[in-house]
This record gives C-alpha cells, sequence and structure tokens, in this order.
C-alpha cells in the first residue's frame, strides 16, 4: 500500500493563482467524495507564478508544472492537478497522468470593451494575448490589429480591457467560467476555425506512479473521477504536439472529440503572421468505448494527423520545436 493510500488524508498540490485553486478544489472535492478521505490543498509557488520575465524567457509554460511535480516526488503532496495545456508532452520519470476528469468549454474566448466582437473592433486596434496560436488566429482574420504580449493572472488580463489600455484580450473560456467571469465574454470562437491549444478546457491529475493502480483509495478515487473521453481525447491532442515535436507555444491548435462512435481529430499549424496555416482532419472508429480502444484510437489519428501536416509541409511554415 502507498504511502498516500495509507495515510488519512490526502493532500493536493496546487498553483496558488485564483483559477488553480478554483481548479483545485473541484478535483480534490471529487477525490474526497470518492475515496472517503480528507483532503488538504498544498500551494506551490512557481517561478512562472512569481517572475515578470516572458514565458519565453523561463523556457515555456513547463515551468508551471515543475515546481508541483517537485513537491510530488519530494511527498509534499499524494497528487497535483494541472490545466493539461500547461503540461509539457514528455513523460515525467516517477509520475503519470492518474485521471483526467470531464472537460469544460475548450474554446477561446474574446472579452472585448463595449460588447465587441472580431468583426466590429476598430481599425487598428489593440488586442492582447501571449499566445503565438492566438497570434496567428487573430491576424489570419484581422490582419490591421495591434497585438499586444499579455503575461499575468486572469484579473489582470481582463484588466487591461477595462482599464482602457487594450482594446480585448483572448482568454480560455474554461479559465472565465471557472473564475465566474464569463460576463466579460463578448465573442466565442468556434473550434473549427480556431481549435485551441491541445488540451485546453481540461485538467490533468497527476500522481507518483504506482499509485493509480490497484485497490488503494486514491487508485480507486482517480478511476472514478477520469473521463475517458476526454482522456482520449487531449491524449490525441497531445500526441500531435509530441509528433510534430513542437512545445506549448507552438503556433498550433488541435482539437479531438468522440461522437457517435467515431473519433475526430483536426488540427492546424499557423504561419506566426497568420498569413498561411495547415489543416488535417483524421477520423477512426474504435472498436470499443472503454480506455483502451480509445487510446488506439487515439494514438491511430494523431498519427495520420502529424503525417499528413509534415508532409504538407508544416516543419517549414511554423518554429515548431522553438520553445519545448
Ligand atoms: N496558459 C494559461 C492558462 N492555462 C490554463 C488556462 C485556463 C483554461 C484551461 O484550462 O485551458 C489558462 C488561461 C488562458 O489561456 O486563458
Amino acid at each position: 500500500m502507498s504511502a498516500a493510500s495509507a495515510s488519512g488524508i490526502l493532500r493536493v498540490g496546487t498553483r496558488g493563482s485564483a483559477l488553480a485553486v478554483a481548479q483545485t478544489t473541484v478535483v480534490a472535492n471529487a477525490i474526497a467524495k470518492a475515496s472517503g478521505k480528507d483532503v488538504e490543498l498544498v500551494t506551490i509557488t512557481t517561478q512562472g507564478d512569481t517572475s515578470r520575465e516572458s514565458l519565453a524567457s523561463l523556457g515555456g509554460t513547463g515551468v508551471f508544472a515543475s515546481a508541483l511535480r517537485d513537491a510530488l516526488l519530494a511527498s509534499e503532496c499524494d497528487l497535483i492537478v494541472h490545466s493539461l495545456k500547461d503540461l509539457p508532452t514528455g513523460a515525467h520519470p516517477g509520475l503519470v497522468i492518474g485521471a483526467v476528469p470531464r472537460r469544460a468549454d475548450a474554446r477561446d474566448a474574446l472579452c472585448a470593451a463595449e460588447g465587441m466582437t472580431l468583426d466590429t473592433l476598430p481599425e487598428g486596434a489593440r488586442v492582447g494575448t501571449g499566445s503565438p496560436r492566438r497570434v496567428a488566429q487573430l491576424l489570419s482574420r484581422r490582419p490591421d490589429l495591434q497585438i499586444a504580449d499579455l503575461r499575468g493572472n486572469v484579473d489582470t488580463r481582463l484588466g487591461r480591457v477595462t482599464g482602457g489600455d487594450l482594446d480585448a484580450v483572448v482568454l480560455a473560456a474554461a479559465g472565465l467560467e471557472r473564475l465566474g467571469r464569463a460576463d466579460a465574454i463578448t465573442e466565442y470562437f468556434s473550434l473549427s476555425d480556431a481549435p485551441t491549444a491541445p488540451g485546453q478546457g481540461a485538467l490533468a491529475i497527476e500522481v507518483r506512479a504506482g499509485d493509480e493502480r490497484g485497490q488503494g483509495a486514491l487508485a480507486k478515487a482517480l478511476a472514478s473521477v477520469d473521463h475517458v473521453t476526454t482522456h482520449a481525447a487531449v491524449t490525441a491532442e497531445r500526441d500531435v504536439l509530441a509528433g510534430l515535436e513542437a512545445g506549448c507555444a507552438a503556433p498550433i491548435g488541435a482539437h479531438a472529440q468522440i461522437d457517435d462512435g467515431l473519433f475526430f481529430l483536426t488540427a492546424t499549424v499557423y504561419r506566426p503572421d497568420g498569413t498561411d496555416h495547415l489543416t488535417s482532419s483524421h477520423a477512426a472508429t474504435p472498436d470499443g468505448m472503454n480506455a483502451r480502444d480509445l487510446a488506439v484510437a487515439a494514438h491511430d489519428v494523431a498519427q495520420r494527423v502529424v503525417a499528413e501536416l509534415l508532409a504538407l509541409g508544416a516543419a517549414d511554415l511554423a518554429p515548431l520545436g522553438g520553445i519545448r
């Protein structure tokens, strides 16, 4: 029996941002209910939270994950909760993703002054985002926009619009909803026009390898909060990033969904200035809706999408491997 399941309490590691605490609290409550154990949040400050430097100079959004992982490996907590899109694709020695709960809204949302949309923003409007994918998607529809780099937590970002410094910002709908700030949304971008970051809207529960197996309270709780179709969908999306050897800051959107027995994956690679892009979509029919059959289908569609994107010249269009 692992240390985690032997003790009476499960310690859940989280970043300290309002968004991280909000989403970790939801997961912790579900784990408490499913395991019958008390849970406690352990807040871990990461370099990504304290530094004012750009994410690129810190080494990409992986800076958020690594401090949490160190705490998990040091047994300062028993499980950690990540925004899946901030989690690097490579396996981390000694750790596994034990569960992926049901995904929230995967779309991006525009939060603009005075109810404006991407079509009604004035010529040359200033729009904030720190994501190369969002920059390319915005410029592909509105080449006249002036893009401003954006960092900080969700409230800070929204404050740039209410403070009048920017006309709009683009944020993940899921984060806004989890913080009760969906009122700021003036337009949802459709996933078919603007596929979002692999894993966007989904969370990952990471545990020490072994704690996800067996009959322990933690293993059982992980199985009960895991959502098999979300888990398979984000696996396919992350396989695209890994297959293109791209980092989380590469200008790539990917979205998978499982609907009516069909596993569907579409991915788009953008030229950073938004003037060109390549898209590949593939579908598979999984043998069954269980985790194993869905994982096979996920890898199959991802492999076909990656092969097609590379054959079309994706590596020449965008700096894929720049930031890991
Ligand atoms: N990189 C920042 C980040 N990581 C996760 C979310 C929230 C939404 C989600 O769970 O995907 C956000 C904010 C944003 O992109 O607007």
